[in-house]
């Protein structure tokens, strides 16, 4: 049976609805969440019950086909819809990717509204899902080639889930090791738990014990210790932007990870597809970060763990400098940041 779990899929033709796998249930419950309108699908963006640039772009395309009524499309539905969609969440590149995808279909239809749109609109929505399959495998083949002359059982610590849950095929950041894992090497994998929403310790962990990969779940304040005993060969990350210079914006703590990385002498990969690549920013400093609710760090899964009222600070994702990044694997190959 295999192990690559469906994030999310389109039920029927036009006039279906989408349904993602709920990752905010995982890994105690698998369960599927039915998404028939625009809103709903917002709404899975924002609670992350969809999750990961890839998946949250493939997820905007088919929530654009939503609009659909009666079998058919109107040009402005399809561009009120891209407009509300843009409002879920503002760092990861592929959700406006996507939606500039789905728009330019609607402009270029020849009738206002009707049943050719909406069939054009499934069609687009089905390649980009498509795409993002075959953008997967191949950056899986390219870092597992990047990888190969690691010994057997070396050490590849990641962070948060980029795995096939963040993608709408099998994995960005950890396509290189489910490559791996299929070439018949052994990896063992270095899991940050990753505060405060612990997609690490809930889905990664998940996903590669679902497949045998070995792996080890650790704090995130465990990963400098882990590097200084050696026992970590590689970094291997995803990411939610890539500016033009390289600097790649991913889940908070990324960049501590590439810091300690750099301290300690090991290489540190980024996997993403050009579909997270944003040639419109020139570094970094431009990618806006989402911050998020407070109560995500106070009281995380319901339970208090910080006094009432205490100030926080919840930036969702950090940026690494392309300097503290050895290599960027894409579809299309290895690039390494000037
Ligand atoms: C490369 S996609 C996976 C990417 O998305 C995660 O963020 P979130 O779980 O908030 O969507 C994290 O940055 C992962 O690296």
């Amino acid at each position: 049976m295999s192990h690559v779990p469906v994030t999310l899929r389109w039920e029927g033709e036009v006039g279906g609805h989408l349904v993602l796998l709920d990752q905010t249930r995982l890994p105690r419950e698998v369960v599927e969440f039915p998404c028939r309108t625009v809103e709903e699908v917002w709404d899975a963006i924002k609670r992350l019950v969809v999750r990961g640039a890839p998946a949250i772009g493939v997820a905007a395309g088919y929530a654009v086909c939503l609009s659909v009524k009666n079998g058919r499309a109107s040009v402005h539905d399809v561009v009120e819809a891209c407009r509300y969609l843009a409002t879920s969440r503002p760092t990861a590149v592929n959700l406006f990717w996507a939606l500039a995808r789905m728009r330019r279909v609607a402009e270029a239809a020849t009738a206002v509204d009707g049943p050719a749109l909406a069939e054009a609109l499934l069609a687009e929505a089905r390649a980009i899902h498509e795409e993002d399959r075959q953008m997967c495998a191949a950056m899986g083949r390219h870092g597992a080639d990047l990888l190969a002359d690691l010994p057997e059982g070396a050490g590849i610590l990641t962070h948060c889930n980029a795995g096939a849950l963040a993608t709408g095929g099998d994995g960005c950041g950890l396509a290189p090791v489910f490559e791996l894992a299929r070439r018949g090497k052994r990896p063992h994998v270095w899991v940050d738990e990753t505060r405060p929403l612990l997609q690490g310790a809930r889905l990664t962990a998940w996903e590669l014990t679902q497949r045998g990969i070995d792996c080890t779940l650790i704090c995130d304040s465990m990963a400098a210790t882990v590097m200084r005993a050696g026992k970590v060969q590689a970094v291997m990350v995803g990411a939610d932007r890539i500016a033009a210079n390289g600097d790649a914006a991913n889940k908070i703590g990324t960049y501590g990870v590439a810091v300690l990385a750099e301290a300690h002498g090991v290489p540190f990969y980024v996997t993403a597809p050009t579909s997270t690549v944003d040639l419109t920013i020139p570094s970094g400093d431009a990618i806006p970060i989402e911050e998020r609710s407070a109560e995500e760090v106070t009281e995380g899964f319901g339970r208090r763990t910080a006094p009432v009222g205490v100030r926080v600070f919840n930036p969702a994702f950090d940026v690494t400098p392309y300097r503290l990044i050895r290599a960027i694997v894409t579809e299309r190959g290895v690039f390494e940041p000037k």
